[in-house]
C-alpha cells in the first residue's frame, strides 16, 4: 500500500493507581499514536515509550522527533511497499525500536484492514482467547501489596508478576505465598536492579516456586545473567536484553534465559516479535507477552501476538481497567481471566473519536 500520510498525536491518559516500579513511580501516561492513511484504509500504531528513557534508552518526545525527520520520510521515499518491508526500510536508522515499531503497525494495520485480515490471522495465532497476568508495581507496606494481589486474584488473573527491586523482594513474595497459597502462578520482575554479586540473595527465592526473576541485571549483561542462572533455582527470564531474534538466538544459546519475554515495541514491531517467537520456539523456550501500559490500540495487538503458540506462558495483557478508568478504545475486559482476540480486520479495534479528542494533548500531520 502507499501511504498518503501519517498522524502523530499523543494522548495523556491517568493510571488509576500509581505503578512503581525499580526505575520509578509512573501516574499517568503520554502516549504517541501513530495513525497510517493510505489511498484503501488507514491504520493505527502505539508508541510504548515512556515520557522518560528510564525503561530504555527511547521516550516520547525523541520518538516523535524520529518519525518526524528520519523515519516518516524514509517511508514515504519508499512509495508503495508491503508492511514485511518497512522494517528494511527504517533499517538504516539505528535503533528508536519503539518508535519503528508504531509506524510499522500502523502499516500493516492499514494493509490488513484493506485485506479484511486480522492481525491475529496473519500472525499465526492458534487461539481465540489469552489468559492474563497482571503485574503489580511495588508498593508501600506488604499489607497494602497483599490488598491489592487479593483484589486482582477476585477479579480472576491467572498469574500474578510482582515487581521487585532490592529491599522489596524476597518479603513481598513470602508473604504473598503465605497468604494466597503455593498454586498462585507467581513470578518477580527486578526491571535490572541487581548484579552479579546479589546472586546468593536471589536465590533465596528459590523456595518460592516462582515461575521465573523476569532481568534481574543490566539490559546488557547477557554473561552475568548465564552466571546467575548457574547458581540460582528459580528460571531467569529476559525482558530488556531481548531486543532482536539474534539477541533472543544469542541470549539463549549462552545460557542468559530459559524463558523469554516477547514485547514487540521494545524489538522493533510485531514481524519480529513473531521471529522472536519463532527462534524461542526452535529452541523449546517458552514465551510471554510483555506489556507496556499499552492503550487498547497496543492492547488489542498484544492480545493477537499472545495467542500464537509458543506464548504458553500467562503475559501482561491485563484489562484495559487495570491502569484506565477510559481507555482511547473500547475496553479489553476480563472474561474468565482470559481476554477475547480481536475477530476484525487488522488489529480489530479503533479509537473512540470522542475519547481520542477529550484526550488528546498534540497531534501534526506529516504529509508524505
Ligand atoms: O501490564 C502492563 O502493561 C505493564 C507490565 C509491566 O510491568 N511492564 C513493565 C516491564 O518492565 O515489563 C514496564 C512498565 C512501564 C514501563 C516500562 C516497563
Amino acid at each position: 500500500s502507499t501511504v498518503e500520510g501519517v498522524e502523530l498525536r499523543r494522548v495523556g491518559l491517568p493510571l488509576v493507581s500509581p505503578f512503581r516500579t525499580s526505575f520509578g513511580t509512573q501516574t499517568h501516561r503520554d502516549v504517541l499514536l501513530v495513525r497510517v492513511v493510505t489511498a484503501d484504509a488507514e491504520g493505527w500504531g502505539e508508541c510504548v515509550a515512556m515520557a522518560d528513557p528510564l525503561y530504555s534508552e527511547e521516550y516520547v518526545d525523541g520518538a516523535v522527533d524520529v518519525l518526524r525527520r528520519f523515519l516518516v520520510p524514509r517511508l514515504a521515499a519508499a512509495g508503495r511497499i508491503d508492511a514485511a518491508a518497512v522494517a528494511e526500510v527504517l533499517a538504516p536508522v539505528h535503533g528508536h525500536r519503539m518508535a519503528k515499531a508504531a509506524l510499522e503497525l500502523a502499516v500493516l494495520d492499514a494493509q490488513l484492514r484493506a485485506a479484511g485480515t486480522p492481525l491475529s490471522r496473519h500472525l499465526g495465532a492458534v487461539h481465540d482467547r489469552v489468559p492474563c497476568g497482571v503485574s503489580v508495581g511495588i508498593m508501600d507496606s506488604v499489607p497494602a501489596l497483599l490488598d491489592a494481589v487479593g483484589e486482582y486474584l477476585d477479579q480472576g488473573y491467572v498469574r500474578i508478576k510482582l515487581k521487585i527491586e532490592p529491599g522489596w523482594d524476597v518479603e513481598p513474595v513470602r508473604a504473598v505465598r503465605e497468604r494466597f497459597g503455593d498454586d498462585v502462578l507467581l513470578q518477580v520482575d527486578a526491571n535490572t536492579a541487581y548484579t552479579l554479586a546479589d546472586a546468593r540473595h536471589l536465590a533465596r527465592l528459590d523456595p518460592f516456586d516462582l515461575l521465573l526473576v523476569e532481568q534481574p541485571l543490566p539490559e546488557d549483561d547477557v554473561l552475568g545473567h548465564a552466571a546467575l542462572a548457574r547458581q540460582i533455582r528459580t528460571p531467569v527470564c529476559l525482558d530488556e536484553s531481548i531486543t532482536s531474534a539474534r539477541a533472543a538466538a544469542e541470549a539463549i544459546t549462552l545460557g542468559a534465559c530459559s524463558i523469554v519475554n516477547v514485547k514487540p515495541g521494545r524489538v522493533g514491531g510485531y514481524l519480529e516479535a513473531r521471529r522472536i517467537h519463532d527462534v524461542c520456539a526452535a529452541h523449546g523456550v517458552p514465551v510471554w507477552c510483555g506489556g507496556m501500559l499499552e492503550t487498547g490500540i497496543g492492547r488489542a495487538a498484544n492480545v493477537a501476538l499472545a495467542a500464537l503458540p509458543g506464548f504458553t506462558l500467562p503475559g501482561d495483557t491485563s484489562a484495559s481497567d487495570r491502569y484506565y478508568r477510559t481507555d482511547v478504545t473500547d475496553p479489553f475486559v476480563l472474561d474468565g481471566g482470559h481476554l477475547g482476540v480481536p475477530t476484525g480486520p487488522g488489529i480489530g479495534v479503533v479509537p473512540v473519536p470522542e475519547v481520542l479528542e477529550d484526550v488528546t494533548t498534540w497531534r501534526e500531520w506529516l504529509p508524505v
